[in-house]
């Protein structure tokens, strides 16, 4: 089985403990461990697989409850470095009636991370890499790291996987930025996961279609369009279907999208081979909308995964 690098932020997702209540109006607030990269790598090992992380937090108590909660699921947490001069980052989070999410991020640790923090040797003893951009690669030093790191990662050869993760507050909607700082990770990446909302705006239009007929143009890579409830599009080349979703009741999707890219790895982990043919991606997505529909059940991230552990 191959071992799975996720880099980038693994920070407290601070929920509104009611849904449908603005962050100005809300007074309680629950506490669980989020991050995107993080979350992917916690869904790869409580699945089973050979999961690593790579970010930063702050030597404090948050900093401390997450690296337990990460190996508590089973993630390896060598090249989590803990900085005692920074604090940990913080995320708050309202849940709207329409499953959309408001989000207040007080970034901390997570943006600190620097090339020199890290042993490389070690970093490259695993043979796939995902990468997502949620804070990454909003501000320096982190954004310098990240685009090091995928460089690094592309002249190996070694597997790349992508999820662009658009928020707009924290990209205060400037959303050409944002496009120009992930297209080099589109182009390096064997697989891509994007929202149908990330695909208007790496598309640069408001049609799908024309939409889609853009992403048929980026050859020798698989890209998997979430559509929440609606299922996954899968494209390879010029191959398209599109893979129904589980039915569930769903509660909170936070997470969900992760939660589909770690299964994604995991199953690609186990060929030897990561060349896929499209039936094979097409069996490999409808696990990963199984997994993912089982974290809409849950509120929370990395919470809602001990679900995960009856599809192993
Ligand atoms: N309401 C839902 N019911 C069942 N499955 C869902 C639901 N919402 C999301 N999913 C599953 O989770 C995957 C990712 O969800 P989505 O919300 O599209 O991603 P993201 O969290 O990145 O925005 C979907 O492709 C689907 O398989
Ligand atoms: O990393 C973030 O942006 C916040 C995360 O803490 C949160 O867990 C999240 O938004 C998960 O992303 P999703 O899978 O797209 O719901």
């Amino acid at each position: 089985m191959k071992k799975v690098l996720c880099i980038g932020e693994l920070l407290i997702d601070f929920f509104t403990t009611h849904t449908e209540i603005s962050i100005i109006e809300a007074k309680t607030f629950e506490k669980q461990a989020g991050g995107a990269p993080a979350n992917v790598a916690a869904t790869i090992a409580m699945l089973g697989g050979q999961a690593y992380f790579c970010g930063k937090v702050g030597n404090d108590a948050f900093g401390h409850f997450l690296k337990q909660t990460l190996e508590q699921a089973g993630v390896h947490t060598d090249q989590l470095i803990m900085d005692p001069s920074a604090p940990t980052t913080l995320a708050f989070v309202s849940r709207q009636k329409d499953g959309e999410r408001d989000f207040i991020f007080n970034r901390g640790a997570d943006e600190l991370l620097c090339i020199e923090d890290l042993n490389l040797q070690q970093l490259m003893i695993s043979d796939m890499y995902h990468f997502g951009s949620a804070t990454a690669l909003l501000s320096e030093p982190f954004s310098k790291t990240y685009e090091q790191l995928m460089q690094t990662m592309l002249m190996q050869d070694y597997f790349i996987s992508f999820d662009p993760n658009y928020r707009a507050d924290l990209w205060k909607h400037d959303t050409e930025q944002f496009i120009r700082k992930c297209e080099p990770f589109i182009e390096a990446a064997n697989f891509i996961k994007m929202s149908d909302e990330e695909l208007l705006l790496f598309a640069r239009t408001d049609n799908f279609e024309q939409a889609i007929e853009w992403l048929t143009q980026l050859n020798d890579k698989t890209i998997a369009i979430t559509q929440g409830a609606s299922g996954t599009m899968v494209i390879q080349n010029r191959q398209i279907t599109t893979v129904p979703a589980f039915p569930v009741n769903s509660v909170d999707t936070t997470g969900a999208g992760d939660a589909f890219v770690g299964a994604v790895l995991y199953q690609l982990s186990k060929y030897e081979d990561t060349n896929l043919s499209f039936n094979e991606w097409v069996t490999v997505i409808e696990f990963a909308n199984r997994a993912a529909s089982k974290v809409c059940e849950k509120v929370g991230a990395i919470e809602s995964l001990s679900s995960l552990k009856e599809l192993q």
